[in-house]
């Protein structure tokens, strides 16, 4: 029935049988002077201003693009259009059935038109953005009665402060149930508020983003920022200039590639410091601050980065071969874990860095590292070093006694080096202390627990002296939880080009002299030699060249006589120069890919069979 709107034209008061808000807007369209009879023509943008509309609502049309459809497939899908309006009622963008949009095209309500109240009367769009509230306006409630055919819903989409950004519209056929209609056009203009917002977020987010750029490049430290993946967002450029490399090549990528230190870091606990070392054995530290969201959830960590003082007298391990890289990656693993740790490895490997790494790594480095060398004590001095005593408890003991390397090792590590020259009898006390986890000092009744974390290390095949009985089985079985092997020089002598420059660095430090470089020509040597000594001889053979250098770079006329006769003696033929060189840039290979073949064999531009063959004929251990 259009009594009401009927009577109200021809002057009649309607007011207490129409709802306030169509009563109010038809008194304004009236004082708007709209004309009830006519579809107005006004108002209706050309194809290439509504283009320009469109382009000036760009972010509210995107913000519309997943929610048109939807609302449009929870009606149903038919007899419907979804309007999408701007701030002035213009209709920016449309979708709906086909009959319908036609028939609604007949009376302008199609994109390009304006739905201003002032201008077309009480109408949906209209009022909703006039009165900034979700309105219904069903049949004769719209002023101008060509569009009584029309039931239409709306309401408007508002920014963070309340303020009218556009409207959302559904119009259908007369008479609908209203009351559900309404609630999803006020569903469907939340959803694009949201998405809206969404995107101010991400503006935001962009510009802090560049603004931490910008900050972190004028600092005077290294930046580092990691989400919560262990993926690098941030390097500045002496971030970057620190760790030699360009800032391109370290965003983005995982943290665990960049540095030396192991993966686990990154995936747990943030706020530490982190020590890693570049090639030439340069200390650099970062200290990591994790950053938690309101729910105590890691979104990542930022920190700096900077070379460290004490670089050189508290190393880590240096070298970057690839078996190098298995040691480390089993020592990080192995750090993360309580286990006990056996290392062999032949003399002057670095077992005993190894053995320090682990500590660092582990949870364990803020609490002490002792170390013991079994071999160079009688069987009662190991005793009382491993376990104290008491005072009084033996002739020429200290007065008020003293503790033991258990004792000091307590919450951290103890490193038994030579343990398969450690006398039975001491055995049968260790392994009740590693038993027990408890220690007891000589000449004393009272025991103290200990919370100490084992590493042994030997040169030795503790497997033939338990065969021979000269080392106890369950000490074995004990101290053995995780093995590492330590491979001696010869077979990563890719090594020396990382350790040969460290030791010149640490030897110059030491002597307080500049820094030597080195001639390119002693690498052929010292790569050909096969060092018994392993690590420990590199290091003295560099000693005695920087005693023996005349000018600023070391070479071959400084080498020791024992190291030019070796090689001079057994003078590489073309074929063994080949095979190393080939065996050389084979590892190198691998080493990019992390041992795998397949990615190998394309960087060296062979098949893969072809790399299997020559990795077996070479002799080559990755
Ligand atoms: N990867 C490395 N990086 C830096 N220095 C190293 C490395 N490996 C060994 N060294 C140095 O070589 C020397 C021998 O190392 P270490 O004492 O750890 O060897 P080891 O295997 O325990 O020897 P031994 O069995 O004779 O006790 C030390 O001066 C150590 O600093």
């Amino acid at each position: 029935m259009n009594n009401q709107w009927k009577r109200f034209i021809n002057g009649e008061s309607v007011e207490s049988e129409v709802t306030p808000s169509i009563y109010r807007s038809w008194q304004r369209s009236l004082k708007h002077q709209v004309d009830y009879t006519l579809v107005s023509n006004e108002d209706i943008l050309t194809t290439s201003r509504l283009r320009e509309r469109r382009d000036a609502q760009e972010s509210l049309i995107r913000a519309g693009e997943p929610v048109l459809p939807y609302i449009f497939s929870l009606l149903g899908n038919s007899n419907y259009t979804v309007l999408l309006g701007d701030n002035e009622g213009y209709i920016i963008e449309a979708m709906g059935d086909a009959p319908f949009m036609s028939k609604a095209q007949k009376v302008n309500l199609s994109p390009g038109a304006s739905w201003r109240e002032e201008i077309r009367g009480t109408n949906a769009i209209g009022t909703a953005l006039r009165d900034n509230a979700p309105i219904s306006v069903c049949g004769w409630e719209h002023f101008v009665h060509d569009n009584h055919f029309l039931a239409c819903w709306a309401a408007p989409i508002q920014d963070s402060q309340g303020t009218p950004l556009g409207v959302l519209d559904i119009s259908g056929e007369a008479s609908q149930d209203r009351e559900k209609i309404l609630a999803i056009a006020m569903m469907g203009a939340g959803m694009i508020e949201k998405n809206l917002r969404l995107f101010e977020l991400e503006n935001q987010l962009k510009f802090y983003q560049e603004g931490a750029k910008l900050a972190s490049s004028l600092l005077q430290q290294g930046f580092l920022a990691i989400d919560h993946n262990g993926i690098i967002t941030n390097i500045n450029t002496l971030g970057a200039a620190l760790l030699g490399l360009k800032q391109e090549d370290i965003i983005g990528r995982h943290a665990g590639d960049i540095f030396s230190s192991p993966k686990g870091w990154m995936l747990g606990e943030y706020s530490l410091n982190l020590r890693i070392k570049d090639r030439a054995g340069k200390g650099i530290s970062s200290h990591l601050k994790r950053v938690v969201n309101e729910a105590g959830q890691s979104l990542g960590a930022v920190g700096t980065l900077q070379i460290t003082q004490e670089s050189l007298s508290d190393t880590l391990w240096i070298g970057h071969s690839l078996p190098t890289q298995r040691t480390l990656e089993r020592a990080s693993k192995v750090a993360a874990t309580h286990s006990s740790v056996l290392i062999h490895g032949e003399s002057g490997t670095g077992k005993e860095i190894i053995a320090r790494t682990i500590h660092q790594l582990s949870p364990r480095c803020e609490g002490p590292f002792v170390a013991l060398n079994c071999a160079s004590l009688s069987p009662t001095l190991i005793e009382s070093e491993l376990f104290g005593y008491v005072e009084g408890a033996f002739t020429g003991a200290r007065r008020g006694g003293k503790p033991g390397k258990f004792e000091l090792a307590d919450k951290g590590t103890i490193f038994l080096d030579e343990i398969g020259d450690m006398p039975l009898s001491v055995q049968v006390a260790l392994l009740r202390v590693l038993q027990e986890k408890e220690v007891s000092r000589i000449g004393d009744t009272k025991t103290k627990k200990i919370n100490v974390r084992v590493i042994a290390a030997t040169h030795k095949d503790l497997n033939a002296l338990v065969e021979k009985e000269q080392f106890r089985l369950d000490l074995y079985y004990r101290l053995k939880v995780v093995t590492l092997e330590l491979p001696p020089l010869r077979e990563r002598s890719e090594d020396i080009k990382d350790l040969a420059p460290y030791f010149i660095r640490k030897a110059c430090e030491s002597f307080g002299s500049p820094v030597f470089g080195i001639d390119e020509d002693v690498y052929s040597y010292l790569l050909a030699h096969t060092w018994p000594g392993n690590v420990r001889e590199l290091e003295n053979c560099i000693e005695s060249m920087i005693a023996l250098a005349d000018g600023p770079m070391l070479t071959v006329a400084n080498l020791p006589d024992e190291y030019k006769k070796n090689v001079l003696k057994s003078q590489p033929t073309t074929e063994t120069l080949l095979n190393q060189q080939t065996k050389q840039t084979i590892l190198y290979a691998l080493t990019q890919t992390r041992g795998k073949i397949a990615p190998a064999a394309k960087i060296l531009g062979i098949g893969r069979n072809t790399l299997y063959r020559k990795i077996k004929e070479l002799d080559i251990k990755f």
